[in-house]
């Protein structure tokens, strides 16, 4: 469904992603790899149009994404959780959902209340400010309120970054059951390998703004985990 083809990415002249081609079908799960700087969240900016500049061919379901704005981009199905969970802090939990809801199809622009299930904290604290919630809560927020949207595809950034291992555990769980249960797509960029090897179908590994290596979870070996990731 998403299909990016030779794709460079910039920072003014800086070129941050080279020659890049990455698959993701409908369904599937892409985990993203590779050391501090390489990338990663270079490659989510330039799929959602948040680039200076990218050449090459980016495609949703054969749709060309070139000229296309972020906010249509996330109308067309692809939410983002960014690095450091971007919660607004003085707004409430339900403002927070409530702004995941502008980024929905017209039908669906109401709150979708089954983040709920997945995230029950998040109901009871529907009324408190963002700002003064644990960053395990803040996370979830920042999941349900990517999921207020009704994406096709979810891009997450670190989302476990800094958080507390029990909630991690949750997080983990609930990323996977987006996937398995409801069927979204997911790229997730990741520095914990064994969660990456657990929830993922395939896996690119960066190094320097070039994809090194990448195809099904299976084909991620130790050696290749070795020789790219920082562990
Ligand atoms: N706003 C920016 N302006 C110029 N260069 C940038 C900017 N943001 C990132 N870079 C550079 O682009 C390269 C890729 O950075 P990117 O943030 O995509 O890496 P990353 O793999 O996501 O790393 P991390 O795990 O630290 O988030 C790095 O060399 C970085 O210094």
């Amino acid at each position: 469904m998403l299909e990016l083809t030779n794709v460079d990415a910039f920072y003014g002249n800086s070129r941050a992603l080279q020659g890049v081609n990455v698959r993701v079908g409908a369904g599937e799960f892409l985990s993203v790899l590779g050391r501090n700087g390489v990338g990663k969240t270079t490659m989510m900016r330039a799929i959602l149009g948040l680039m200076d500049r990218v050449t090459g061919e980016l495609r949703l379901d054969g749709r060309d994404l070139a000229g296309l704005p972020t906010h249509l981009r996330a109308k067309a199905g692809i939410a983002y959780v960014p690095q450091g969970r971007g919660i607004l802090p003085r707004f409430t939990v339900r403002e927070n959902l409530t702004l995941g809801t502008f980024a929905a199809p017209a039908d669906k622009a109401v709150l979708d209340e089954e983040v709920f299930e997945l995230f029950p904290v998040l109901r009871d604290f529907l009324g408190r400010n963002g700002g003064n919630l644990s960053g395990g809560q803040q996370q979830q927020l920042a999941i349900a309120r990517a999921l207020q949207a009704r994406p096709r595809i979810i891009l997450l950034d670190e989302p476990t970054e800094g958080i507390q291992p029990n909630i991690v555990e949750q997080i983990e769980e609930v990323i996977t059951r987006l996937n398995r249960e409801r069927g979204i797509a997911v790229v997730l960029v990741e520095q914990n390998v064994r969660f990456a090897r657990r929830a993922s179908t395939r896996f690119a590994l960066l190094e320097k703004g070039r994809v090194v290596a990448e195809g099904s979870v299976s084909a991620l070996t130790d050696d290749l985990v070795h020789r790219h990731m920082a562990v």
